[in-house]
């Protein structure tokens, strides 16, 4: 049987893609209350916003009052797209909506039309964030509701512990660059073992971890793993330092 991840892509199934929006226009047509939802979104992004609307609502008008939005109070015009990344019509007038659509194909600019999973270039996930943790869920515009309570399961499976976990791995994958030689083989034994330390549980537990304790028990991890490996036969290489470290803490198992 073919694997699901090699099958062809259906009608509206988009490229995952996650976008760094950081200081990037992008242009919203429309000001009500989808328009409000998405905005909020992408603020926490880090986009430049310009939204161009005869009406806006009120949590609209106080984003526009503390600066964190432009808003052209007219309806669209050709050219409204000028410079921007990416841009969304929310303003759900079909007439309209084409020739936004016409703008965006000639400015090579990608567009999201609410609702409207024919005229979009990329459609919006249902997003779950925990810190650098981000879990996109998309069922190619066939069920919103689905992939709304999708997320809602996710978010029980991934609680807030995620959040001091991934800064904790991240610092410590930082040192592992920074001291191991050996390019990406000798490192990898070194991730699997960080990655294989339980250290979420325990942070969630309320134990404090250093990132210079975790680097160490994820270098004697990986050590006593290629121990294990060598002693019955298999092919793991010994982890490789650039500076001696000192023994490491307790190693679990358990994630
Ligand atoms: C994920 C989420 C993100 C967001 O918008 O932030 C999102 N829709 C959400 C909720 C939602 N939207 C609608 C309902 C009412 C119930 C219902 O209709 O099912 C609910 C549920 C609710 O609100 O509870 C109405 C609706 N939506 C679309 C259509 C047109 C159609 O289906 O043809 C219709 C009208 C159908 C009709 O005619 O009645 C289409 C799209 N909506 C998408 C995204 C894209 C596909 C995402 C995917 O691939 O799954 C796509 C294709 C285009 C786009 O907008 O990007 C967000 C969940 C946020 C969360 O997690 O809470
Ligand atoms: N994806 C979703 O979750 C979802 C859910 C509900 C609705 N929608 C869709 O999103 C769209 C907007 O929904 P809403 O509830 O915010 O609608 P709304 O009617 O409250 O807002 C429309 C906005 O567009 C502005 N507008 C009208 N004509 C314009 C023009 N020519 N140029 C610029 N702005 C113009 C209006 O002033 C208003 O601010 C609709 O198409 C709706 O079907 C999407």
């Amino acid at each position: 049987m073919q694997d699901a991840t090699e099958a062809p892509v259906g009608r509206h199934a988009g490229y995952p893609l996650f976008v760094d929006l950081e200081d990037r226009l992008v242009v919203v047509i429309g000001g009500g209350a989808i328009a409000e939802h998405k905005l909020r979104t992408l603020l926490r992004y880090g986009a430049r916003i310009k939204i161009v609307s005869p009406k806006i609502t009120e949590g609209i008008q106080a984003l526009v009052d503390e600066g964190k939005v432009e808003w052209i109070p007219r309806v669209y015009e050709l050219g409204d797209l000028a410079g921007a990344s990416i841009a969304f019509s929310v303003c759900g007038i079909p007439a309209v909506d084409v020739r936004i659509h016409e703008e965006a194909r000639s400015r090579n600019c990608l567009l999201n039309v609410a609702d409207v999973p024919e005229e979009c270039d990329f459609i919006v996930p249902s997003i779950v964030r925990r810190g650098l943790l981000s879990i996109a869920v998309s069922t190619s515009g066939a069920a919103c509701t689905e992939a709304k309570r999708i997320r809602h399961r996710l978010e029980d499976d991934f609680d807030e512990s995620w959040v001091a976990y991934l800064d904790l791995m991240t610092q410590v994958r930082d040192l592992v660059k920074e001291r191991i030689s050996g390019g990406h083989d000798a490192r990898k034994p070194i991730f699997e073992a960080a990655a294989d330390a339980g250290w979420r549980k325990r942070l969630a537990a309320g134990e404090r971890i250093s990132v210079e304790d975790a680097y160490n028990e994820a270098v004697a991890l990986a050590q006593s793993v290629s121990q294990t490996t060598s002693e019955s036969g298999g092919h793991a290489s010994a982890v490789k330092h650039d500076e001696p470290t000192t023994t490491a803490t307790t190693a679990g198992k358990e994630r």
